[in-house]
């Protein structure tokens, strides 16, 4: 029976598909069609089949217009997918044009002339898909148009529709190819994951028609996916829809009386957005809910982002050796590609693009210069080191920091270069001997006994070792290995590890006097709170880095309320100076006795008392020398009779005349001494 054809016996049951059909053109164009949205609409699986594929095709035009606008495909690609799209449909159409009449003469119950599955509101969709596309091919093809169609005549026997298969494979496995690419930037991303669901899609199309026309290779037809495949797609898929709710939680976020749902509070907002930065850079909920205390949501997301990118290759000239002039020339002369690094260097080189491995070259072999991150230079140049001071570098290995003091120092005066770690103390010692260092002892000891070993160093440097929260680039491991008992061992090893450093530095040395305390970590537990810990257990202060450039420390940071000095250290970010995350502190040790603890209490009440004085000498622009660090802490600083340092000897309890201290003061240490007392009885 024909599909015009009507039964005369049929009994008529209810509104034919036609009636429904016109019902429908009154849903809004981008209707979707679920069984949730129109419970009684009884969908084929065929219908549902379909409006996802229609999903995805939308899916795969918006993403490659973007990929198209950003430049991240070409327009071939571009042309290529699109032809994917027509020679698909062309199929599609032919295929469905197969089931009908399939279905026609299956059917006896063709009381309308459309079949039921026919009915499937595609067609306004349809509509818009076909604007969209016409839309895009346009833009996308433009003048440039390689029309490279050949279908006139067909290869020998082959039937139309056998050829088209064949085009939708060829084409499919161009699709295969920008699925399978690396890819860092996300409308890419978007393209590929939308490519490839796109793909799988018709590749169950392909299946259907080498059933029908065997005469196709059985290899050519359907590839199953690995697992790993599919888990590639999944994750591509579940990231990008993760990354745009980041993007949709964050536009709530920062115009929330406007755009917030009224049932939900900025807490769930909250907890969805960090779950879900979780998710999509891959932290532990600890560490990424450590950084979302410290960055407002903008710059939390920039520093993630930062962190998923390589910092720039850098390089710091030994000046030991050669000039930075001349070695540039050397290097550029063999095809590096490079730049001074910043401003604030002189030794400085950043290296774009090298064709031979920047860490082999004949120069870097003669000890021309070290590769090293420009957060490296940073605490070398904080410390000052002057030729014929005695410095120690008290956590040194692999000795890059190592060789820069020397450097500064022009190979003169010691350098004492201690680690724990008798491996990492063999980098030292290569690294020394290929930069020509001559000036230094290298040691293997636990530099929290160092004081007890030696002392009476003019300048120390303490590259303490840290959680490494400010190196996630190169370690992305860090993103899930920490928690908070790391970062609080961390702290504790640091606190008793600058103790030491500050035992080991004599107040008195010429010029000298001065402790730097560094951590790659961004961690306030491991910076501010080291260094406020620090000042109430020595008696050193801190003073400017020198360094124009990287933003304060934290006085305040939620429940912690340090002095108003750690204004004066400073802090460097990824995302703002494009270096590892870094901190940096300076500090000037101004008498050599060790507090009791009983002066330790006392200190602390006076520093709260005197906060005002440190806080305006703290801001004063004019201690960013060492000298005038020295010339204006000395001032302050008490008459010394100990001039040389014995950091073994216990230092006696310091008794100051009561009558001298301010009545507050000893209305708070008699309240302590109370307290004790009814401590001990009870
Ligand atoms: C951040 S790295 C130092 C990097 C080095 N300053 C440089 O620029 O190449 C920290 C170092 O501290 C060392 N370290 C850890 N605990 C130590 C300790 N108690 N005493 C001495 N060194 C220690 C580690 O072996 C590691 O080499």
């Amino acid at each position: 029976m024909g599909r015009n054809q009507r039964d005369p016996d049929r009994v008529v049951r209810g509104p034919g598909p036609k009636s429904r059909r016109q019902k429908d053109l009154a849903m809004p164009k981008n209707y979707d069609i679920t069984e949730e949205q129109e419970p009684n609409k009884k969908i084929s699986s065929r219908a549902k089949v379909r409006a996802k594929k229609r999903d995805l095709k939308k899916q795969l035009l918006t993403s490659l217009v973007e990929a198209k606008a950003e430049k991240k495909v070409g327009l071939t690609f571009a042309n290529s997918i699109l032809e994917t799209f027509e020679e698909a449909d062309k199929i599609e159409e032919e295929d469905e044009i197969k089931e009908e009449e399939t279905l026609q003469l299956l059917s006896d119950d063709d009381s309308d002339d459309m079949p039921d599955d026919e009915f499937d509101l595609d067609d306004d969709d349809d509509h818009v898909e076909a604007e969209i596309r016409d839309r895009v091919i346009g833009e996308m093809r433009g003048e440039d148009h390689e029309d490279d169609s050949s279908d006139d005549e067909g290869e020998d026997g082959e039937l139309p529709i056998e050829r088209k298969t064949k085009q939708v494979l060829q084409k499919r496995s161009q699709l295969s190819k920008l699925v399978s690419g690396d890819c860092n930037d996300n409308s890419a991303q978007n393209l590929r994951s939308h490519a490839y669901l796109f793909d799988k899609s018709y590749s169950h199309r392909a299946v259907k028609e080498n059933n029908i026309q065997t005469n196709i290779a059985e290899t050519e037809t359907f590839v199953l996916p690995s697992g790993q495949e599919i888990e590639k797609e999944n994750t591509l898929l579940f990231k990008n829809h993760i990354h745009q709710r980041i993007k949709d939680v964050v536009a709530v976020l920062s115009d929330f009386g406007n755009k917030r749902d009224p049932e939900r509070t900025r807490k769930d907002y909250v907890n969805v957005l960090r779950k879900d930065l979780c998710t999509y850079y891959s932290y532990n909920d600890f560490l990424l809910s450590k950084f979302m205390d410290m960055f407002p949501l903008t710059e939390l997301i920039a520093f993630l982002e930062a962190n998923e990118v390589n910092r720039p290759i850098t390089i710091r000239t030994n000046t030991l050796k050669t000039k930075r002039r001349d070695l540039a020339q050397a290097l550029i002369s063999r095809g590096v590609n490079l730049d001074p690094l910043a401003k604030w260097t002189k030794v400085g080189l950043v290296v774009y693009e090298s064709p031979v491995p920047i860490g082999a070259t004949p120069e870097y072999l003669a000890g021309h210069y070290m590769i090293q991150g420009a957060s490296s230079f940073v605490p070398v140049m904080a410390l000052a080191p002057q030729p014929g001071e005695r410095v120690l570098d008290m956590c040194a290995a692999p000795g890059g920091k190592t060789t820069y003091i020397a450097q500064l120092m022009k190979n003169s005066g010691f350098i004492f270069v201690n680690d724990i770690n008798k491996a990492r103390l063999k980098a030292v010692v290569g690294n020394m001997h290929r930069m020509g260092v001559s000036n230094s002892v290298i040691s293997n000891y636990d530099a929290r006994s160092f004081p007890t070993i030696m002392g009476n160093f003019s300048r120390v440097l303490l590259d303490a070792p840290c959680s490494g929260t400010g190196v996630i680039s190169k370690d992305p491991s860090v993103k899930t290995s920490k928690d908070d008992s790391d970062i609080t061992k961390c702290s504790h090893l640091q606190k008793e590890l600058i103790l030491a450093a500050i035992d080991s530095c004599n107040a008195q040395a010429q010029n000298g006097g001065y402790i730097v305390y560094c951590t790659c970590s961004v961690m306030v537990e491991e910076n501010e709170e080291v260094v406020n810990y620090a000042l109430k257990k020595r008696n050193v202060k801190l003073v400017q880095t020198g360094l124009e450039f990287g933003v304060e420390g934290f006085c305040k940071y939620r429940q912690y309320r340090f002095h108003p000095s750690l204004k004066q250290t400073r802090r460097f970010y990824p995302h703002s100076h494009n270096m590892d995350g870094f901190f940096v502190a300076k500090f000037k040790k101004f008498s050599n006795k060790i507090p009791s603890s009983d002066d330790v209490k006392e200190k602390q009440e006076v520093k709260e008392t005197v906060t005002d004085e440190s806080a305006s000498d703290a801001a004063d622009p004019s201690t960013s020398t060492d000298q005038d660090t020295e010339d204006k802490t000395s001032k302050k600083r008490p008459k010394e009779s100990d001039d040389n340092p014995t950091p073994v000897k216990k230092a006696k309890t310091n008794k100051k005349k009561q009558g001298k201290k301010k009545s507050k003061i000893s209305e708070t240490k008699k309240e302590i001494s109370e307290e004790k007392r009814r401590e001990k009885k009870s």
